[in-house]
């Protein structure tokens, strides 16, 4: 029998990374989750126990926390960028580096009608994420970048529909003209590679503008059925979005089920409901321009985005 190794990477997990500034009395702070892993020539690490070429994970630990003081954290795109270059400079058998960081946001806490200056609470609206991967250097380097957000929760009270479907013996739904439409969004987009190559990006700037954009659509939105909704998102993203070259969804449909209230003599017009945990339908789409760039790494180790 003859085996061999396959695609293997390996990094340290989950740094919990905080960055405090504190240039001034009025503080500022980025509370990241950092993930990094290499990929490239590793076979004599699995195969035979020899570290020469390994970086260890705990040297990778450290400078995630280095380079958050040396550095700093303007963007989650730009550090975890600066970041996977530095591995692959550092560790001559890398021939690419991932690096995922997520931003959990904080909120100044208002005191008399103003934020305070170093007391926050807990953003509440999404987790800000980003996959950085970076495959060589030099004149060899394309760097991906697929930024998003995740535990978006958004729900509308009226304005969902969903008829029209096919039924068989099997089917006891009901059509609706007027439902509760609910969802934990999960949406990634990748940027197009030769705007990041350039650097021509503001990230926190897009970020923002992107998270905007994907509650307003959500809000004006019609629906007629939870794909719909998403692709009129992804649409709205990549119109307003030079940048952005392919935008991927996941969506949890949170079902509301109206309540019979007729048992008590109660009418129910739409007023109570069971919110139901599971199941859960879940509704995965992509949205891409014609003519997207190859995305080559870019989707490497996203789960349930390959
Ligand atoms: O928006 C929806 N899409 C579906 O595909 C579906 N299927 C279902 O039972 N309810 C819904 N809702």
């Amino acid at each position: 029998m003859t085996v061999r190794l396959g695609a293997n990477q390996y990094g340290k997990a989950e740094n919990r990374v905080f960055r405090v500034y504190r240039d001034s009395a009025r503080h500022q702070i980025r509370d990241l989750n950092v993930s990094t892993s290499l990929r490239g020539r590793f076979e004599d690490a699995h195969t035979v126990g020899d570290q020469q070429d390994v970086l260890p994970t705990d040297t990778q630990k450290n400078t995630c926390f280095a380079f958050a003081k040396e550095k700093g954290v303007r963007s989650i795109e730009e550090y975890a960028l600066t970041l996977a270059d530095h591995f692959i400079a550092a560790t001559p058998a890398a021939d690419g580096a991932r690096v995922e960081v997520e931003e959990y946001s904080w909120d100044r806490i208002a005191v008399d009608g103003a934020g305070h200056d170093h007391a926050f609470v807990r953003g509440g609206s999404g987790v800000r994420s980003t996959v950085v991967n970076v495959d060589g250097s030099g004149q060899d380097r394309t760097a991906h970048v697929v930024s998003g957000i995740h535990d978006l929760t958004v729900l509308k009270s009226t304005g969902s529909e969903f008829q029209g479907f096919l039924k068989d013996r099997y089917t006891t739904l009901q059509e609706t003209d007027d439902r509760i439409l609910a969802t934990s969004l999960v949406a990634r987009w990748r940027y197009d590679s030769s705007y990041v190559g350039r650097g021509e990006i503001d990230w926190d700037k897009s970020f923002d503008a992107i998270k905007a954009l994907l509650l307003q659509r959500f809000a004006e939105i019609h629906s007629l059925a939870l794909q719909q909704t998403l692709y009129g998102m992804g649409e709205a993203v990549l119109e307003q979005h030079p940048e952005v070259a392919e935008i991927r969804f996941s969506a949890p449909n949170k079902h509301h089920f109206l309540v019979d209230l007729s048992p008590f003599g109660l009418d129910n017009r739409n007023e109570v409901f069971v919110a139901a945990d599971r199941p859960y339908g879940l509704i995965e789409a992509t949205v891409l321009r014609e003519d997207a760039p190859e995305p080559g790494s870019a989707w490497h180790a996203v789960p349930g985005f390959c």
